[in-house]
């Protein structure tokens, strides 16, 4: 793969909050131009943390990025403001879908788009454009956020950062405490952007089933290392790889399988 096709490329990162608790040690995948990477893995594996890493968002939260890189369209991340990396169309969805939940859900999107230059007629275009994307925004478009659903806030919170006019989006786990409908809706608009404009996208995700569905490649992390990466779909067809790393089996039960399988692709 030439370097020109790699969108983000993150090499044994470690990761330390308050230069003491050691969350990454030696997370590596890398995400194609144009395609969907799922980051899966369990509860405190570490998924949000190497997203903050690839937003640059760690020195926030008294962290850092102790060994490794992270480079983003070829530049190292740790050099570039976190706001300048949304004007270079990095742009993060974090975890909870944070919403101004006084504003309407235009007012919202609006807020997304401040920052960069444009008009008013061209907000107005891709205003317009996000709620073809997400019709449940054009009808909720003068609801306040805080009135309006999870499904509908999290979608509120994926259109924002579509104002900020991404090429690479990232996502914080955006099923969570969802509907199984909605969290497919979601997805399913996910993957029609991608395949639209060709944004790429980065999705953390604990719900590997969904997400394994609509990405094309996926990494698992387990304790802060990134221990597997291969197609998504190769992924999906092994069962016992579902079973041991992500804690599923193909009927959607939790399994406790004996053995470790072999890898796909090791990683690191
Ligand atoms: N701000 C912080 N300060 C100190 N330790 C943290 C902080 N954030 C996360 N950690 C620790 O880093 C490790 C990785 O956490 P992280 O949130 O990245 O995992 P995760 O896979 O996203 O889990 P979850 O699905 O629960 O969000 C955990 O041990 C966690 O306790």
């Amino acid at each position: 793969m030439s370097d020109d096709d790699v969108i983000l490329a993150v090499d044994t990162v470690h990761a330390t909050y308050s230069h003491a608790i050691t969350a990454l040690h030696g997370v590596s995948f890398e995400l194609r131009r144009g395609q969907i990477l799922a980051l899966l893995g369990a509860n405190g594996a570490g998924k949000t943390t190497t997203l903050k890493a690839v937003s640059n968002l760690l020195p926030a939260e008294r962290g850092q990025v102790s060994a490794g890189t992270v480079r983003y369209d070829g530049g190292d991340v740790s050099r570039r403001k976190p706001a300048d990396l949304v004007r270079a169309g990095l742009v993060q969805v974090l975890e909870g879908r944070h919403c101004f939940k006084s504003l309407t859900v235009e007012e919202n999107l609006i807020a997304g788009g401040i920052g960069r230059s444009g008009r008013r007629a061209e907000i107005n275009a891709d205003l317009e454009r996000i709620y073809g994307y997400f019709p449940r925004l054009g009808e909720k478009r003068r609801t306040l956020s805080g009135l309006t659903s999870g499904g509908e806030q999290q979608m509120t919170a994926i259109g924002r950062a579509l104002m900020s006019r991404p090429r690479l989006l990232v996502l914080d786990e955006p099923s969570m405490g969802l509907s199984p409908l909605i969290v497919q809706d979601i997805f399913q608009t996910l993957r029609k952007l991608n395949r639209e404009t060709g944004l790429s996208i980065l999705v953390a995700e604990q719900n590997s089933a969904v997400a394994l569905r609509y990405a094309d490649h996926a990494t698992v992390l387990e304790n802060g290392v990134s221990v597997l990466s291969g197609a998504a779909a190769e992924l999906r067809q092994r069962e016992d790889i579902r079973a041991f790393y992500l804690g599923q089996s193909t009927t959607g039960q939790q399994a406790s399988p004996a053995a470790k399988p072999a890898h796909l692709h090791a990683v690191a």
